[in-house]
């Protein structure tokens, strides 16, 4: 116990490139901070390996995801668990960083499943488009096991920040600034900074319609039109992402598209992130499908 509170324990569902990194991060602030447990349960969604391994028990043996982060050890209190309810039953903080689409078929398999007063925060960058329309994922969460999600948007290759190269990132939440202090608290290092803004809608869709803009980048990069030409894909890019977000949240804050959130995590996307990489790739391959 400190200050009355029970200790905090964290659990991450989600185990690729980013969910590794994340774990990585909390993992080392965990041993540090004496309101936290120190270890740290992430939920691996179970593959066979070419070597015949399963990929949870590879992690196990040498704290490295050989798969979707290798070369990284993840910090000895990672412990990969391939039973998702297992890996959430006695955490009270729990990280969501699986790709958007199968969030949901998650969800519903935890209904009942979690400890009273769990806290959730999504690191996912997408949403689910309904036939009601555009669902945002701390939504969706929230909606599915009735708990509080905050979301961590922001400039974040995850290969660079598994180096320890500087990076920042951005805390939205809706009212309960105490638990997105917490969350910070969980996340800050010296070279990942933290901030908190009041504005959840806004700092979730900076996240996601970045992801538009950076497949238009790439297509002009595989068109060869030059740095002028991306510059104005990001610049009209980014007030279309406004526009959009304050159409669909009326609440949404012009200054979230200052934060790392809105106008650092649209550059660093545009220049080298994935969704970037497969637009160049389809443009130089004549707008044809390939294989990666
Ligand atoms: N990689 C980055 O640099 C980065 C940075 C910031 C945010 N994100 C966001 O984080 C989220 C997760 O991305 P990532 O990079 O950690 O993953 P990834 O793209 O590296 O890996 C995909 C993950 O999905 C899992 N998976 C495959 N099939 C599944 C299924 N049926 N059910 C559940 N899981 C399944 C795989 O095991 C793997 O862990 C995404 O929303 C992404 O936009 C990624
Ligand atoms: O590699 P991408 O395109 O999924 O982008 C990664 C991160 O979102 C950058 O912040």
């Amino acid at each position: 116990m400190e200050n009355g509170h029970a200790k905090n324990r964290v659990a991450v569902i989600g185990s690729g490139n980013w969910g590794c990194v994340a774990s990585r991060l909390i993992a080392s602030n965990t041993t540090k901070l004496p309101s936290f447990y120190d270890e740290v349960r992430m939920w691996v969604f179970e593959e066979v390996l070419l070597t015949g391994n399963k990929l949870s028990e590879s992690i196990n043996q040498v704290n490295e995801n050989c798969k979707y982060l290798p070369g990284i050890k993840l910090g000895a209190n990672v412990i990969a668990d391939p039973d998702l309810e297992n890996a959430v039953k006695d955490a009270n903080m729990l990280v969501f960083v699986t790709p958007h689409q199968f969030v949901e078929g998650i969800c519903k398999k935890l209904v009942g499943k979690l400890r009273l007063g769990a806290q959730a925060i999504s690191l996912i960058k997408g949403m689910e488009v309904k036939t009601e329309g555009p669902c945002m994922i701390s939504k969706l969460i929230t909606d599915i096991l009735g708990i509080n999600c905050c979301v961590l948007m922001g400039a974040n290759i995850a290969s660079e920040i598994a180096v320890e190269k500087f990076s920042e990132a951005t805390i939205g939440y809706k009212k309960d600034k105490e638990v997105a202090i917490r969350w910070a608290k969980l996340f800050t290092m010296p070279y990942f900074l933290v901030s908190i803004v009041e504005d959840i809608e806004g700092v979730e869709l900076c996240g996601t319609l970045k992801n538009v803009v950076a497949i238009a980048a790439g297509l002009v990069d595989g068109l060869d039109m030059g740095n002028n030409t991306k510059a104005a894909i990001m610049r009209i890019g980014l007030r279309e992402m406004c526009a959009f977000s304050k159409l669909l949240f009326p609440s949404v804050r012009d200054n979230t598209f200052f934060e790392s959130c809105g106008v650092a995590d649209l550059i660093t996307t545009c220049l080298g992130g994935r969704n970037r990489r497969v637009a160049e790739a389809f443009a130089r391959n004549g707008g044809k499908r390939f294989l990666v």
